[in-house]
């Protein structure tokens, strides 16, 4: 039995809570959100753990998690590990270890995948740091990650940023993926040619090449919703992807297909494009070719 800090308790956090207690483990969690906090503050928090701490930080990527790190930087002590679980990007993680080194308070970054379905099927995993540090945590890890082979819901993908780097990928190709699955909807939908579209995908969820869990979850979205009418085609970034394309940039890597994936995204939350108004324009110019005139 291990005991753990535990910061941010949303969607993700409030979760892994439940998993964590349901295998044994002692968890103190603090959220701002006082109805499902166990303590009022990260300074009490830090005070009912025993030395040396775990504390996981699970709060927003960015400032949120930033500032959580520095306060614990105040509210730690040497031999105490701190872990940010948070989608953050992997160019915080150097600056969060150092201010934590400096103290003498390790930390590891792990990239937490799994979404609101981890609390019942484990949740894949990405760390990077220390191999120590590591292993203190592995306890953790080994509650939080799916049943089954370690090394299938798990690596310690290498030192400080690695495992937030390796969530980064993760997530690009999650875009490509799931652009992919939504364009051959779209076709499908588009041409008629098939008499039931949901079914059809739904029959690609054995024995097919293109199976997956995404797949499962896109039968699951059209058995509520055959044709997915009650939703606006308007989709947030919340910054892997681009992440994921300036690497591929810095690394000369080339990655049309979450270039398009995030670029598609980008177009989703357009109502007018005036990159489409000029394309419009220069057909009209040189071709005379029909432009239609807004209130036309
Ligand atoms: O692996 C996962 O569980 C997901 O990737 C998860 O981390 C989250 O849903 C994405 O970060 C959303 O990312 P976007 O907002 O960029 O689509």
């Amino acid at each position: 039995m291990v005991q753990l800090g535990l910061v941010g308790l949303g969607k993700m956090g409030f979760n892994m809570r439940e998993r964590l207690r349901a295998a044994g483990h002692e968890v103190v969690g603090y959220d701002r959100n006082p109805e499902v906090s166990d303590t009022g503050s990260l300074a009490e928090l830090v005070d009912r753990l025993d030395s040396p701490r775990i504390v996981w930080v699970m709060v927003p990527a960015g400032e949120p998690t930033r500032q959580t790190v520095v306060e614990f930087s105040e509210l730690l002590r040497e031999g105490d590990l701190l872990i940010d679980g948070g989608n953050s990007k992997f160019t915080d993680d150097k600056i969060n270890a150092e201010l934590l080194a400096a103290k003498g308070i390790g930390y590891l970054d792990v990239g937490v995948s799994g979404g609101v379905w981890g609390r019942e099927n484990g949740y894949g995993l990405m760390v990077g740091g220390a191999e120590s540090d590591v292993a203190r945590a592995m306890p953790i890890f080994d509650a939080l990650r799916p049943e089954g082979p370690r090394e299938e819901g798990f690596s310690h993908a290498g030192s400080v940023g690695a495992g937030h780097y390796a969530k980064m990928v993760h997530n690009g190709i999650e875009y490509g993926l799931m652009q992919a699955y939504a364009e051959g909807f779209e076709l499908l939908e588009a041409a008629k040619m098939v008499d039931n579209v949901p079914q059809v995908i739904k029959g690609w969820q054995r024995g097919t090449v293109v199976r997956s869990w995404l797949l499962e979850l896109l039968v699951r979205a059209l058995d509520e919703d055959p044709e997915l009418d009650d939703l606006e085609g308007y989709v947030e970034d919340s910054g892997e992807g681009r992440w994921t394309l300036e690497e591929a940039i810095n690394n000369s890597v080339p990655a049309p297909v979450i270039s398009a994936a995030l670029f598609a995204r980008f177009a989703s939350r357009q109502e007018d494009s005036a990159a489409m108004r000029a394309v419009a324009a220069l057909r009209n110019q040189f071709g005379g070719h029909a432009v239609r005139k807004v209130g036309e």
